[in-house]
């Protein structure tokens, strides 16, 4: 038995989005990720937490199979989301990469106007039957991402026009235009100052109401403002994983223990 299974607590099994068994990944010779086993829940809000270089956004990238993208990477083991194996042959991880949406550290929206950068995701996988409908669409998401007031009067301007808060939002909402059914957050603010930071993390809040969240922060305070569960992960093992308050105030195991206090980072 590995360690985190030994030491996971209060996790729901009930109504998992996610599970993974077994995953390994190799970027050459470098074993990143050491057979992790974990299950994340739906309409829940997961933290990965650890040092620099630990595999948060390795095993993050596993689930939309961004790995795929790396040709060094390497991902082995089982990866289901509502039972589905997502690395079966069959699965076309375009498709796949518009119901596992991703927002990366850095807003990076396209160099095309507010408007086509949320338009574009429903547009090529055929999600609007015409204008009008396309329309509804950018709305909602603009809305759904808190972005809607300022952005209406300039839909037709460059998203590379906003401010760094702005842009982050705008590409949540281009995540959220293909009706995602998991959005994964790969450190999503650290390029945002305090007050859009606080923006985003309300933002967060309200999207578990939809999806299944999956964050990734080098801030233990972002982990326990934002998420419900947390796993912790060292050298490319999952330490630990459960109920954030728990991880917080009594971790079972030292790693973790001196990761949060600070002895570890
Ligand atoms: N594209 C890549 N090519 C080769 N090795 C990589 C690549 N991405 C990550 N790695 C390696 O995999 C290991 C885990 O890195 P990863 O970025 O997943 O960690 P992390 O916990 O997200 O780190 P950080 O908090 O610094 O972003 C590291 O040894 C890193 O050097």
């Amino acid at each position: 038995m590995n360690d985190m299974r030994r030491l996971e607590r209060d996790v729901d099994t009930s109504d998992i989005k996610i599970s993974a068994k077994g995953v390994q990944v190799y970027y050459g010779d470098n074993h990143a990720i050491k057979d992790v086993d974990v299950s994340i829940a739906d309409k829940t809000v997961t933290a990965f937490i650890g040092p620099s270089g630990c595999g948060k956004s390795t095993f993050l990238r596993c689930i939309n199979r961004m790995n795929d993208t790396i040709d060094v990477a390497r991902v082995e083991g089982d990866i289901r989301i509502d039972g589905e194996d997502i690395y079966d042959k069959a699965v076309d991880p375009v498709q796949l990469r518009a119901k596992v949406g991703m927002v990366f550290q850095k807003p990076n929206p396209f160099p095309k106007s507010i408007y086509d950068n949320v338009a574009y995701g429903p547009k090529i996988h055929g999600l609007a039957q015409n204008k009008a409908g396309l329309d509804e669409i950018v709305e909602k998401s603009l809305r759904r991402a808190a972005l809607w007031d300022e952005a209406k009067d300039r839909l037709n301007e460059p998203g590379t026009g906003l401010s760094g808060g702005q842009q982050q939002r705008l590409c949540i909402a281009r995540a959220v235009a293909t009706e995602p059914e998991i959005l994964l957050m790969d450190e999503p603010c650290s390029a945002l100052d305090p007050i859009a930071t606080a923006q985003v993390e309300e933002l967060i809040d309200e999207l578990r109401q939809s999806y299944s969240v999956v964050i990734v922060t080098h801030s233990m305070q972002q982990a326990a403002r934002v998420s419900q569960k947390t796993a912790f992960f060292h050298l490319g093992n999952l330490v630990e994983y459960g109920q954030t308050g728990d991880i917080f105030t009594n971790p079972q195991d030292p790693r973790t223990e001196s990761y949060i206090t600070g002895r570890i980072g």
